[in-house]
């Protein structure tokens, strides 16, 4: 577990970090999303020590990581996968980490098992792929089987296999209960694999909450209606103050009226619907909407001086509901 209270930090005048709290809970995968340069390397190195906050402090496992007895055993990072240059093979760079941290040798076989480098751990990891490279650093941070785990941009140049494979072992040690921390630029990615998101922007807190209730601060971006009465519902549609186009699919994308009006409406003017779908913005289009002014968000609960654009209360629409249409 992170928890992490007021952090902030600062080079020279830069801010890179502002005032940050949140908390990476066990049992889940928890997403570190957001634009280039907002603080996301600040923030993962203040939490293994290697930064010192300018103010504030964060915990793992409830005491700063340098003030564990046994460091590795509570938290294993992956910062930079390139990192690992190093002439000896996989397997003699485990065991030399295990033998510094006082973790017995057999586990180094069970991690070089669980990250399937075993035909690969007695060459040199020097000359090893990105992706190879990838899991050896992956099998460094589980070499203490710790309760927290945490990877920056693990996902980077990897091949999607490689994708599938870090996604699933993401989800797998947070099912034995660990603590998944892990940032991404890869949307579509952290869609699938993480439950909880940690966002920000411009170092500062934009949400910290679930992935749907992220999305769902995004206006749904229209609704698919199918119906064989084409001239009666495009009525009802523009009637209300909607719009209605054709998609290539033979359906119809409503915007400006929620699924629950064109439902009510197409009811009381006898129209026959086949499809009525509401569609919601994707993790990228929530993410790109939220970020694209960061500083004049708020984190969720807090609120800034007018409604922020882009975050929504549903769609704006003719103030009489469409059944007063139909009629
Ligand atoms: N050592 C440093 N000296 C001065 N400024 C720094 C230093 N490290 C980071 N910064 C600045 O702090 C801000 C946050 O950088 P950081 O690398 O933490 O962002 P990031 O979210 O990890 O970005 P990216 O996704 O591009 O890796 C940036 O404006 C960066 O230029």
């Amino acid at each position: 577990m992170i928890e992490a209270m007021g952090l902030r930090k600062t080079y020279g005048r830069k801010v890179a970090v502002h005032d940050l709290s949140f908390t990476v809970r066990p049992g889940i995968v928890t997403g570190f999303l957001g634009p280039n340069g907002s603080g996301k390397s600040t923030t993962m190195r203040m939490i293994l020590g290697l930064d010192r906050p300018t103010a504030g402090s964060v915990l793992v496992d409830g005491r700063p990581f340098a003030r564990h007895e046994a460091p590795l055993s509570s938290l294993g990072a992956l910062l930079d996968a390139k990192a690992v240059h190093t002439g000896r093979s996989a397997e003699k760079h485990l065991r030399a980490m295990a033998a510094t941290a006082g973790i017995p040798r057999s586990r180094v076989a069970e991690v070089v098992e669980l990250v399937g480098l075993q035909d690969v751990a007695k060459r040199r990891a020097g000359g090893f792929s990105l992706g190879m490279g990838q899991r050896l650093g992956i099998a460094s941070a589980l070499l203490g089987n710790p309760s927290t785990v945490m990877f920056d941009e693990p996902v980077n140049g990897l091949d999607p296999d490689g994708i599938l494979w870090i996604r699933n072992l993401m989800k797998s040690l947070a099912r034995e209960g660990r603590a998944v921390f892990v940032s991404s630029h890869l949307m579509s990615e952290m869609a699938l694999t993480a439950e909880h998101l940690v966002v920000i922007g411009r170092g500062r807190l934009i949400a910290d909450e679930g992935v749907q209730t992220f999305i769902d601060r995004v206006r749904p971006r229209g609704v698919t209606v199918r119906s064989p009465q084409v001239e009666q519902l495009t009525e009802l549609v523009h009637t209300a103050g909607g719009t209605i186009s054709a998609t290539p699919e033979g359906a119809f994308d409503v915007r400006g009226l929620t699924a629950e009006q064109i439902g009510d409406g197409a009811l009381t003017a006898g129209i026959a619907l086949h499809e009525l779908t509401t569609v919601r913005a994707s993790l990228e289009e929530a993410f790109m909407e939220l970020t694209a002014d960061a500083v004049e968000y708020a984190a969720h609960g807090t609120t800034t001086p007018g409604s922020a654009p882009g975050v929504a209360s549903g769609p704006t629409t003719d103030p009489r509901t469409l059944q007063e249409v139909a009629r």
